[in-house]
């Protein structure tokens, strides 16, 4: 049973992160530095995120990256000015010195095809979005919360039927991604280069897609945050992406 006295979510950055220049920095996107909304392409960067990037990644000497399902390409959007390593598609994609590197099965027939059957799948029910990305197709069913099962049935029957992708749930989504990527996978290689290796990693996150991450976070001694309600190995938690900007402003010193 939890205990009633103690405050549910750690609201400051003392216990949670070392300095920032001992510290290799990975964030999620969606949910972590910005509010989850209805549709994809609905989200809103305040502005002050900018700001707080620029800071964050000044104060790690560039070890700050984002970790995202979102393609590069989508973050870049979203994110625009901040010029760390992004790694997008949950891996499938990396973007670091102004040079992208895409897994082998981007633009490929199979992705070609998962694509066509997400599309045949959802047609008729326009509650239901298709969000394609260059290694990997997502179904949407928050405006259908209904069709969850139906959605994630469907997607499994897509991937057995295509070598290489296989289904990778997210909030009220569930995607179709290469099978060797994850976001465990992109810390791990990022922590070995410079200028995030020999620093202690920090991770903050809010998706199922991040746990695994976290978890190869915790298993070096760094430090996991999860944002929001459900069950996460992280030992700290943020209620939400406004207090994860304000604790990450307040750990580079800013307001
Ligand atoms: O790894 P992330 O950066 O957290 O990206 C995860 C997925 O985020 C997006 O979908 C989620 O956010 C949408 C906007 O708030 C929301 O409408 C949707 O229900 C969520 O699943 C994005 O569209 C996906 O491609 C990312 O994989």
């Amino acid at each position: 049973m939890s205990n009633p006295a103690a405050p549910p979510f750690a609201k400051t950055a003392d216990p949670v992160l070392p300095p920032p220049d001992r510290t290799a920095l990975f964030l999620d996107f969606d949910g972590t530095l910005v509010d989850i909304v209805e549709t994809p392409d609905g989200v809103t960067v305040p502005a002050h995120v900018h700001d707080v990037l620029a800071a964050l990644a000044a104060a790690t000497g560039g070890a700050t990256a984002i970790i995202s399902g979102r393609t590069v390409s989508d973050v870049r959007k979203f994110l625009h000015g901040f010029d760390g390593t992004i790694v997008g598609s949950h891996g499938a994609e990396w973007f670091a010195d102004g040079e992208l590197e895409s897994h082998p099965l981007a633009g490929s027939d199979a992705v070609a095809e998962a694509t066509a059957r997400a599309h045949a799948f959802a047609e008729g029910d326009d509650r239901l979005l298709v969000e394609e990305k260059p290694a990997g197709v997502v179904l949407h069913y928050r405006r259908a919360p209904e069709r969850e099962d139906e959605v994630r049935a469907a997607v499994k029957t897509i991937a057995r039927g295509i070598e290489g992708l296989v289904p990778s749930p997210a909030k009220m989504a569930c995607e179709l991604r290469p099978a060797d990527v994850s976001k465990r996978g992109a810390v791990a290689r990022l922590a070995g280069d410079a200028p995030f290796a020999g620093r202690t990693p920090a991770y903050f996150g809010d998706d199922h897609t991040d746990e695994a991450a976290m978890e190869w976070v915790l298993e070096q001694g760094g430090t996991a945050v999860k944002i929001g309600e459900g069950k996460s190995c992280a030992p700290h938690r943020l209620a939400t992406p406004a207090d994860v900007v304000a604790l990450l402003a307040d750990w580079t010193g800013g307001k």
